[in-house]
């Protein structure tokens, strides 16, 4: 637990633009995270002008900067050298992609060695699961606001942590008789929910795991498929009169919703929906459905009927000890906003479609 609440300590003081400190494979380097930086917090931190700045290896590549590196391995992260004018307006630019047609780079930059690859890769893992842009200012040593170790991080994601905090009845509009249970993570401000409709009958579930999508869910956003399938896993599950809808916060596929509106912009440039959340530093998916997995344990479902086209969704709940009797497919709401949006889901995901 402690290790868990460093994680949270440090992803809260990131968030914040404050200075944390990383160590992993017995270095230590301490980042700022750029894009809740600003000139009194980077003055502060930087008084000798001398904090490179740290990218992920996708983003190095965009900018050209991948063959560089000294390092062997092409997916490391990326430090580019500070010289006096990399300022922060330009640390802004180099860190987001969505900018790169309006603002086009200076340089040339100079990509140096990471001293500390571990500590780097930490602290990286650590922004993204601030839900910001991987990419910091670094130094070697001086005071943060929080410490943080790399095994903390895997603590901090371990869904052991996940306890049931309450649950109520809650009529719903396709069921008088859904019951809502809301689960609590002792280092993750993230609550998850779930629904439960109509009477377990000693079958397995029809169980769909809904990623919270706020654009699609609330705002009737035609550029996914989420609200229709949201709707629709209500309305099958009330059919087979025993189900549980999992609403899971892991908006933009893990991302945020800040960074999924940076990977809208970037699909707004051209890019398809792989392609916009790899340029913007984070993996295609990075959601974790072990979550899930413990949550239909802690409601004591150990088999489940998924109502899912996605492969990874089955694979990741059996991988954590969840039974996936039957994949039942969950096709619809397809417009002429998102059809190349789920034909990419088709072509470069491996959906089921
Ligand atoms: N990063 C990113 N996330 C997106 C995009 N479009 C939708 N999402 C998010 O994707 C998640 C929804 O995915 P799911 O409905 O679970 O879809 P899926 O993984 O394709 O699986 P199934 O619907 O079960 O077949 C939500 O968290 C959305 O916010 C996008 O273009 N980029
Ligand atoms: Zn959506």
């Amino acid at each position: 637990m402690s290790m868990a609440r460093d994680a949270a300590r440090a992803i809260d003081a990131l968030k914040r633009g404050w200075p944390v400190a990383v160590s992993a494979g017995g270095k230590r380097l301490v980042a700022l995270a750029i894009e809740t930086a600003n000139d009194v917090t980077l003055a502060d931190f930087d008084t000798g002008g001398a904090a490179d700045v740290l990218l992920s290896a996708t983003r190095a590549e965009t900018l050209r900067l991948a063959n560089q590196r000294e390092a062997a391995n092409p997916a490391s992260p990326a430090l580019v050298e500070r010289v006096p004018w990399l300022d922060l307006p330009v640390a802004i630019a180099l860190a987001d992609p969505v900018r790169d047609l309006a603002t086009p780079l200076k340089g040339p930059f100079r990509a140096k060695a990471v001293e500390a690859p571990e500590a780097a890769e930490a602290a990286l893992r650590l922004a993204r699961l601030a839900g910001l842009l991987p990419a910091l200012f670094v130094k070697n040593d001086g005071a943060a606001e929080a410490e943080l170790s790399a095994e903390a991080l895997d603590d901090y994601e371990d869904p052991a942590h996940l306890v049931i905090a309450s649950q109520a009845r809650l009529p719903v509009a396709v069921s008088e008789k859904a019951e809502i249970v809301a689960f609590r993570h002792v280092a993750d401000a993230a609550e998850h929910v779930a629904l439960i409709i109509g009477t377990p009958d000693g079958t397995p579930p029809l169980v769909r795991l809904h990623s919270e999508c706020l654009t699609g869910d609330v705002l009737g956003s035609l550029k996914c498929d989420c609200g229709p399938q949201l709707g629709g896993a209500l309305a099958a599950m009330t059919e087979a009169n025993w189900g549980i809808l999992l609403y899971l916060r892991q908006e933009g596929r893990g991302i945020g919703l800040i960074n999924k509106l940076r990977a809208y912009a970037l699909q707004d440039q051209g890019f398809d929906t792989v392609d916009a959340n790899l340029r913007l530093g984070f993996g295609v998916d990075e959601r974790d459905f072990r979550v899930a997995a413990r949550m239909l344990s802690l409601l004591g479902q150990l088999r489940v009927r998924l109502l899912t086209n996605n492969p990874q969704k089955v694979a990741g709940l059996e991988g954590a000890g969840i039974e996936v009797v039957e994949r039942v497919a969950h096709r619809m709401g397809e417009n002429p906003h998102n059809s190349a949006y789920l034909a990419t889901k088709r072509d470069r995901t491996g959906h089921v479609l």
